[in-house]
């Protein structure tokens, strides 16, 4: 006889009882049960209940609740191993005739008798089954349920396949994407169709985007780098070039409009904006930006941009260029296709940041969101202290940054500062939020990389020793005091960069050629070898 523990304590109390659990057991579970009703009785016998003290009355009547449980508990039990013991009997009955019939040279599906839906719902029934049992035992597959309908495929006639199908179906479910906090189900989209359960990506989030004009663009939006002679002498040739060539409006910074006037008053027609407002309404006017430098003046035309955010087409004139593929030699050609059309792009995401300063009276009063293209980074800026910040993902605590700070990093960003902190390099068009330590003062403390719809929030504890600071794309460093928050998330607006080729290939490109990455010399033939 074997025994198993059941996590259940004994009538007195006394720790994990021991039960039986086979059915030749009854006769000791109601062993147990009797000890445990006398238990209690003796218990409820030796509590002074005669004075008529209203607690100890309420204290025998709890008892007796208890009893009744522990009764009722102890049947279940006995019900449940009887039950089990029958099924196991059963099957072991069955494999013995198999057995026997094979020897015979019969197949067991021979054996089936006629075997009705209803009898095999029947069959489960619990109460046929205690009946039942005895009677059945004698004759395979004459009534109730037989383990060949479920345990062998295929070579019963139409009718028991019918119900073994109908037996064997798996649930339904639906898989769909939903957006955070939208209540409608307006941006719900199934993503997944399903037939016998099984699971098929029906599309990719991620492919290869492509633009393609539905008119001609009209207005462009020229951005240049500062203080280089260079990039001034290209501005002004390009802006030449698609006035006259392209017929195109022609948008410039108000200190690039100083300099093109200062050269000639040629440039009278370019346009520029005078205050905040007409900045916030340039995504309205402008159907294409054109950028002159490196990925920082890319950081900088993606910054104007509050909201929507127009194909950002950027020439490299700077050391490194990520996310700068166009040669600025070739501008004509290369703007020509552009404006003609399709273009491959790659849709950067942005994530918007929000200061929540602990004198706030709610988490809605917060300072103007900021949004970042590489990352954010909470550092401890000219303190000598250990930066100190606690960690939420979606409301949940995920850790505590003791070390020179975080970036939370776009995967765009993922080949710049968060790079340099020893982050992953990510495809730009993975969505994601990249949350890298700078030299944490822990053994284990690994970069991670977060799915993109988390909410990320990191708090100044009260406990810290000094503030930490924010910088947003390298920039705009904000001081956060002790209670002051940080929070983070995708932004609904993406930055449209045009590839020179498509995303993917661009981005291999420019890791190879801008960081060398994984570059050593091939090992020669020459030497020893696996035979
Ligand atoms: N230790 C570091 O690696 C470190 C430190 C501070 C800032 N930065 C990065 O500099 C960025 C600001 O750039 P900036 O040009 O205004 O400042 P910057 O002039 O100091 O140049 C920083 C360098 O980072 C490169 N860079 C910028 N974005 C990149 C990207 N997405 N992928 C690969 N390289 C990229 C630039 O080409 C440039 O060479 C910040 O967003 C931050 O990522 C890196
Ligand atoms: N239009 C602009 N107005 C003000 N600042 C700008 C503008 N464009 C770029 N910047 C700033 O100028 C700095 C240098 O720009 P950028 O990275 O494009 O050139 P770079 O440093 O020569 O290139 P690289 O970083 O590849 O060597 C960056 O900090 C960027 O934020």
């Amino acid at each position: 006889m074997t025994t198993s523990k059941l996590n259940s304590t004994d009538p007195l109390g006394n720790g994990e009882a021991s039960l039986p659990c086979s059915p030749d057991n009854k006769f000791s579970d109601s062993l147990t049960l009797f000890h445990s009703e006398k238990a209690v009785q003796e218990l409820l016998q030796q509590t002074p209940i005669q004075h008529t003290d209203d607690h100890l009355i309420e204290f025998s009547e709890a008892l007796r609740t208890v009893a009744k449980a522990l009764k009722q508990a102890a049947e279940g039990k006995a019900f449940a191993q009887a039950e089990a013991a029958e099924w196991k009997r059963r099957f072991e009955l069955e494999r013995a005739q198999n057995q026997q019939l094979e020897h015979k040279g019969k197949s067991p599906g021979e054996c089936n008798g006629d075997i009705n839906a209803q009898q095999m719902e029947n069959s489960t029934n619990q109460t046929m089954l205690r009946n039942e049992a005895n009677e059945q035992s004698e004759n395979c597959c004459t009534n109730g349920l037989c383990s060949h309908e479920i345990l062998h495929d295929g070579e019963t006639d139409s009718h028991a396949k019918a119900v073994q199908n109908k037996m064997m179906r798996k649930a339904s479910f639906k898989l769909s994407w939903w957006c955070k906090g939208d209540i409608s189900d307006q941006h719900k989209h199934d993503i997944v169709s399903f037939e016998r359960g099984n699971i098929t990506a029906a599309g990719r989030s991620s492919k290869q985007i492509s633009l393609k004009w539905e008119s001609n663009p009209q207005t462009v939006l020229v951005m240049t780098k500062p203080n280089s002679t260079s990039v001034q002498i290209l501005c002004a040739d390009m802006i030449r070039w698609m006035k006259e060539h392209k017929k195109l409006n022609i948008y410039v910074e108000p200190r690039v409009m100083g300099e093109l006037l200062s050269e000639s008053s040629y440039f009278n027609f370019v346009q520029t904006w005078k205050d905040e407002k007409e900045i916030l309404s340039l995504h309205t006017k402008v159907d294409l930006v054109v950028t002159l430098g490196g990925d920082g003046t890319v950081l900088w035309a993606a910054s104007m941009f509050k909201g929507p955010v127009p194909p950002i087409v950027s020439f490299s004139l700077g050391s490194l260029g990520f996310m700068t593929p166009f040669h600025s030699e070739q501008y004509r050609d290369c703007l020509d296709s552009i404006l003609k059309g399709p273009i491959s792009i790659t849709l950067r995401h942005r994530m918007q940041c929000h200061v929540i300063r602990d004198a706030a009276k709610n988490e809605y009063e917060t300072e103007e969101p900021i949004l970042v293209l590489n990352e954010v980074t909470i550092d401890r800026g000219i303190s000598s202290f250990l930066a100190n910040l606690e960690c939420y993902c979606d409301n949940s605590f995920v850790t505590r940054v003791q070390g020179d700070g975080l970036i939370l990093s776009t995967t765009s960003g993922s080949t710049a500062y968060s790079l340099g902190a020893g982050g992953s390099m990510v495809h730009p068009q993975v969505p994601g939020i990249l949350f890298t330590p700078i030299c944490p003062h822990s053994l284990s403390f690994r970069p991670l990389i977060l799915p993109e719809h988390v909410t990320i929030r990191v708090q100044v504890p009260f406990n810290s020793r000094s503030p930490a600071w924010a910088s947003f794309d390298g920039k705009d460093r904000k001081q956060l005091a002790a209670g002051d928050a940080l929070v983070c998330s995708m932004a609904p607006w993406p930055v449209p960069t045009a590839c020179q080729i498509d995303s993917t290939n661009d981005f291999l490109r420019s890791i190879q050629d801008g960081l060398h990455w994984n570059l050593r010399k091939t090992q020669s033939v020459e030497g020893p070898r696996d035979l």
